[in-house]
């Protein structure tokens, strides 16, 4: 088994937390990246994600080069479309958007994408992609064209999940949307989790420790953070290493 996904398993039978810090080629500075990409290094990310719901062409392909020099970590993308797959990168999450009905998102992108990455040698990690009612419109629903599940639904939350692990899935990924006011709660990873056996990533709206934690202690096992550190890279103070 290739190593990316085989880590993340490792970890998760040690109950090792694991922490990735998203980096949207769109929102991103390239002069910024050598010292942004330090404070990564600095603290308790295990893992870089790179992506975002609208990216310009040719933009994933210049940042991951620069970040991979600065940096030993593995370099996940996770794309919003077919133009963010790079050979640079480690793995890919390749994501099927499950909480929705597009069949683009379920389906069409994959089969579209197929060419493109026989010429990689990424590992394919399939994901599940599970969008959640946050309060407020994303932009991944709005590219998407779908509905999220609400998040009062937990049922349909926890079914989509497991429906997904049928499937094949090899990673589940609660999404709460990019600056989401609101995390996915602690009653929604606590549900799924006594259910899933595959990892469990959950991102959105995640912008202090405390919250990090929370989505920790219930049951996340990958918890992803991105908008806070673009808008403030003080956060990175409290995740240093010797911190936790
Ligand atoms: C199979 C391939 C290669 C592509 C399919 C991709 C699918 C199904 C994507 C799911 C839907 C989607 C648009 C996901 C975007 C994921 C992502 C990187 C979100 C983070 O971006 P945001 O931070 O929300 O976006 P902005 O900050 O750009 O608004
Ligand atoms: O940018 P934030 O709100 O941290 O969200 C991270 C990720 O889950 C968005 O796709
Ligand atoms: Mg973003």
């Amino acid at each position: 088994m290739s190593s990316v996904y085989k880590d993340i398993l490792d970890s998760k039978a040690k109950n090792e937390k694991l922490l990735a810090v998203l980096i949207d080629p769109d929102k991103f500075s390239l002069g910024n990246a050598s010292s942004f990409i330090e404070k990564v290094n600095q603290s308790i990310a295990t893992h870089v994600f790179i992506g975002g719901s609208i990216v310009s062409e040719g933009e994933t392909d210049e940042l991951v080069s620069k970040i991979k020099k600065h940096t030993n970590l593995p370099i996940v993308l996770f794309p919003g479309d077919i133009s963010q797959i790079t050979n640079k990168a480690d793995a890919l999450l390749f994501l099927s958007l499950i909480s929705g009905r597009n069949p683009d998102y379920l389906i069409g992108k994959h089969v579209e994408a197929v060419s493109k990455l026989k010429s990689t040698r990424l590992e394919i990690i399939s994901t599940g992609y599970i969008l959640i009612e946050s309060g407020k419109e994303t932009a991944i629903e709005k590219v998407t064209n779908t509905k999220p599940i609400a998040r009062k639904n937990i049922q349909k939350i926890v079914d989509s999940s497991i429906a997904g692990q049928h499937l094949g899935m090899k990673l589940m990924y609660l999404e709460a949307g990019s600056g989401a006011t609101e995390p996915i709660s602690v009653d929604i990873i606590n549900n799924v989790k006594q259910e899933l056996n595959i990892p469990l990533i959950v991102g959105g709206g995640i912008r202090s420790k405390a919250e990090l934690e929370n989505a920790f202690n219930a049951g996340a096992d990958i918890v992803v953070i991105g908008t806070a550190l673009e808008l403030d890279e003080s956060f990175f103070d409290a995740l240093k290493k010797d911190k936790i």
